[in-house]
């Protein structure tokens, strides 16, 4: 039985993180974090009527009090970083959806992981669609390396561009040289027309009510385009992918960056 602590259970993503851990046989939820509520329990809200579990505001006390094996982050960019670090003083090993982490953040935190010799898992997404077209785009980049990305999500998402999209950027930049994209002589008559700059790709964020979360990664040559497009229609989308995380971690003894790490 692997014991887990969901941060950010009212937020639409740990909403279905805590039904993951209901459903699963081999997961048993014992508390939640949240950004207030400290001392209530999760049955004190109607959609959690069923799942009596303490709410703690400070992880640091949470994971004092409770045995925990897995942290399942689902916050805010700003927490995501101190979340983990938390979780290493406390042995916890945690399994991070939340995105907006600098590659420095990354590399203290893989530091970390080695120190403590704990597994870690941070996915910018957790869905198994989207690792195939974060993996496809890398490989067509090797033979087509004119490449845009426009990534598309609701209008409360608060990072820009998307943890998949730098993702997907990291990836294809791994097979191509830095190329600068369109004309030399190229003017932006308005600031950001042709999107974030990666290493001469670029990338552009789409924010929109009624999205959830798409990508397409558009290839161009010579008389011929690729795209190559996901989307999530829901949220349900990502939990297969937070399971298979969840008990890969448990295995590991060091941060792994990137579901694709995780799957042939
Ligand atoms: N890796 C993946 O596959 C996916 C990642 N995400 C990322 O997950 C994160 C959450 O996304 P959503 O659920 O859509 O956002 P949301 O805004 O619906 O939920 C965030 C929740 O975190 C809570 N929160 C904020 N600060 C907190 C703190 N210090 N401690 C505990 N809880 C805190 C908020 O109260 C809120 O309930 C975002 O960073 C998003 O980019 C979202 C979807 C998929
Ligand atoms: O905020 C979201 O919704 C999502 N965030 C992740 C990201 O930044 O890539 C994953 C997915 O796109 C949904």
């Amino acid at each position: 039985m692997t014991r887990i602590v969901v941060a950010g259970p009212r937020g639409k993503m740990g909403y279905e993180a805590v039904q993951l851990c209901i459903k699963e046989q081999d997961l048993t939820l014992v508390a939640v974090v949240d950004s207030k509520h400290d001392g209530m329990r999760l049955s004190d809200f109607p959609e959690f009527s069923d799942v009596d579990v303490p709410i703690y505001t400070e992880m640091d006390r949470c994971f004092s009090e409770q045995n925990v094996d897995v942290l399942v982050d689902l916050t805010t960019p700003a927490f995501g970083k101190k979340h983990m670090e938390i979780a290493f003083l406390h042995g916890v090993r945690p399994v991070v959806g939340t995105t907006g982490f600098s590659d420095q953040d990354i590399s203290d935190l893989t530091r970390l992981a080695e120190e403590k010799q704990l597994g870690a898992i941070i996915a910018p997404n957790f869905a198994i669609g989207a690792i195939l077209m974060m993996k496809f785009s890398q490989l067509a980049a090797r033979y087509m390396p004119d490449v845009e990305i426009i990534e598309q999500h609701h209008d409360q998402k608060l990072d820009a561009p998307s943890g998949t999209a730098l993702k997907t950027a990291q990836l294809i930049a791994q097979e191509r040289q830095p190329k600068h994209q369109g004309h030399e002589q190229e003017v932006e008559e308005r600031a950001g027309a042709r999107g974030a700059d990666y290493e001469g790709m670029r990338i552009h964020s789409v924010r929109l009510p009624g999205r959830v979360a798409h990508q397409e990664v558009l290839f161009g040559g010579e008389g011929q385009t690729l795209s190559i497009k996901h989307d999530s229609l829901n949220r349900k989308s990502f939990m297969p992918g937070v399971k298979l995380a969840i008990d890969q971690v448990l295995k590991l003894e060091t941060l792994v960056y990137g579901l694709e790490n995780l799957i042939d």
